[in-house]
């Protein structure tokens, strides 16, 4: 009462200021947390004025600067626009569309005679002495996405694939720090940054590499013989060309820009999952290994294994899961993600594989990943078929506990490097 007496006697002109502030207030208050409830994707929280919901975001690595900038710059721009967008390389691909991609990359898993046997030998090479699997799997997944696109895979001695592969896993790591967030925000501005220009570099690198290749592709074009997502694309723009359609999507620059996402989308992703599931065989739970493994000799056995076994492995799937749960390979999808590793999440009562929904690494709509069923093949045949050969163990004299699961931060997470031994099973 005091307050509002106090109030009232204050000179008319404080009164109305006052008021018109309340007033602003209250509707600001009302419109930030009404407005956004009207759009009807899964919802978060409830926001708090000015501020929002963003605090509730809890990143395993932690709150770091990374993470409070990322998230402070998400707010700021969202309290002026709902649906904005934020271009990690400032090129749109328009490539009629995400389905044909999506088609092209799900129906090739012969991979698994070429790459798995490959890295299963290249494993057994270690004789079970300390090694970093960075290297092997890259090369895999990398390869896997080459015959693919190309139709050829490389021997993982080729200077061009070996400079391709580390350009692709090395970059992760500027592309998401803080100074390359800024530049992604206010690209005028921050365009003179050193580490930006590296990158740049680095591209036009892979870019040459990646040009040169689809050249000889182009060079020796048979239109009754589709080797791989270049040809059809090839194929597709001289059909276009040929009706009289000289403005379609399919030019060159779109080609050698979708080759290069590809390449660079589906290697370090794919390869981190990997790493970091089999760290964690290692430093979670030895059993979890074993039960895996069990589950393995029950049902596959020494055949190799393919990708419709996974029906018949649900406990091995539901590990792959959750795996993928905890590792948040891609730091912008977060899940609830307590510090402790259960299988069980992904179980019914009597032990058969439970989807759930609510799950989304490889996000969902229009922009989901183009490689998601690739990724999920890639996941399982490499997992299961390295735990079908080998137990994972730390180096000697080191303890399970000792290894570090903290992860490198990037535009993905990725484990940090250490050493372990691939101990033959057969
Ligand atoms: C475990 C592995 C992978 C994970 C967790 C993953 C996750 C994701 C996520 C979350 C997005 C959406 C990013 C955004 O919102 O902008 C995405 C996009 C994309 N991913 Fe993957 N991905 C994986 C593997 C792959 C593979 C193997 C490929 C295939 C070559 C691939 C190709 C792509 C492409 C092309 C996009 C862009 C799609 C578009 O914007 O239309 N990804 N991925």
């Amino acid at each position: 009462v005091a307050v509002m007496e106090s109030l009232f006697l204050q000179s008319p002109d404080t009164i109305t200021v006052l008021c018109t502030v309340g007033v602003l207030l209250v509707f600001y208050v009302l419109f930030s947390s009404f407005a956004n409830r009207q759009i009807k994707e899964p919802l978060g929280p409830w926001p708090l004025p000015v501020i929002g919901n963003w605090f509730i975001f809890y990143v395993k690595v932690g709150l770091t600067f990374y993470t409070f900038f990322f998230f402070f710059v998400m707010a700021f721009i969202s309290a002026f626009k709902e649906v904005w967008t934020s271009i990690y390389i400032p090129l749109v691909v328009v490539f009629a569309g995400h389905k044909t991609i999506k088609q092209a990359l799900v129906h090739h898993d012969a991979f698994s005679e070429t790459e798995v046997p490959q890295i299963i030998q290249d494993l057994k090479l270690t004789h079970g002495k300390g090694f970093d699997p960075a290297q092997p799997v890259n090369n895999s997944v990398s390869n896997i996405i080459c015959s693919i696109v190309y139709g050829n895979r490389f021997e993982y001695d080729d200077p061009i694939f070996t400079s391709m592969v580390e350009r692709a896993t090395q970059n992760s790591k500027p592309l998401g720090c803080p100074s390359m967030q800024l530049y992604n925000f206010f690209p005028r501005l921050f365009s003179w940054l050193g580490v930006r220009k590296q990158l740049v570099q680095s591209a036009f690198v892979n870019l040459s590499n990646m040009k040169t290749l689809i050249k000889d592709l182009q060079d020796t074009l048979n239109p009754g013989m589709c080797r791989g997502v270049v040809d059809s694309f090839l194929a597709r723009k001289i059909q276009l060309e040929e009706s009289g359609n000289m403005n379609s999507h399919y030019h060159d620059d779109n080609l050698l820009v979708t080759v290069s996402n590809l390449f660079s989308a589906g290697t370090d992703t794919t390869s981190s999952s990997i790493r970091y599931g089999l760290l964690l065989m290692i430093v979670l739970v030895f059993h979890l290994q074993e039960r895996v493994q069990e589950e393995m000799n029950r049902v596959v056995g020494s055949r190799q294994v393919w990708v419709e076994d996974r029906k018949n492995l649900p406990y091995t799937d539901a590990v792959i899961h959750e795996i993928q749960r905890m590792s948040i390979t891609i730091p912008m999808i977060l899940h609830q993600t307590p510090y402790t590793f259960n299988p069980a999440h992904f179980l019914d009562e009597d032990g058969h594989f439970k989807k759930r929904d609510a799950f989304i690494p490889f996000s969902a709509g229009a922009r989901a990943c183009a490689g998601e069923s690739l990724a999920r093949m890639e996941l399982f045949l490499f997992f299961t078929s390295l735990l079908q050969h080998f137990s994972f163990t730390p180096p000697p004299g080191v303890k399970e506990d000792e290894l570090n699961l903290t992860q490198n931060v990037g535009i993905t997470l990725s484990p940090s490097p250490h050493k372990r031994c691939a101990i033959s099973r057969v």
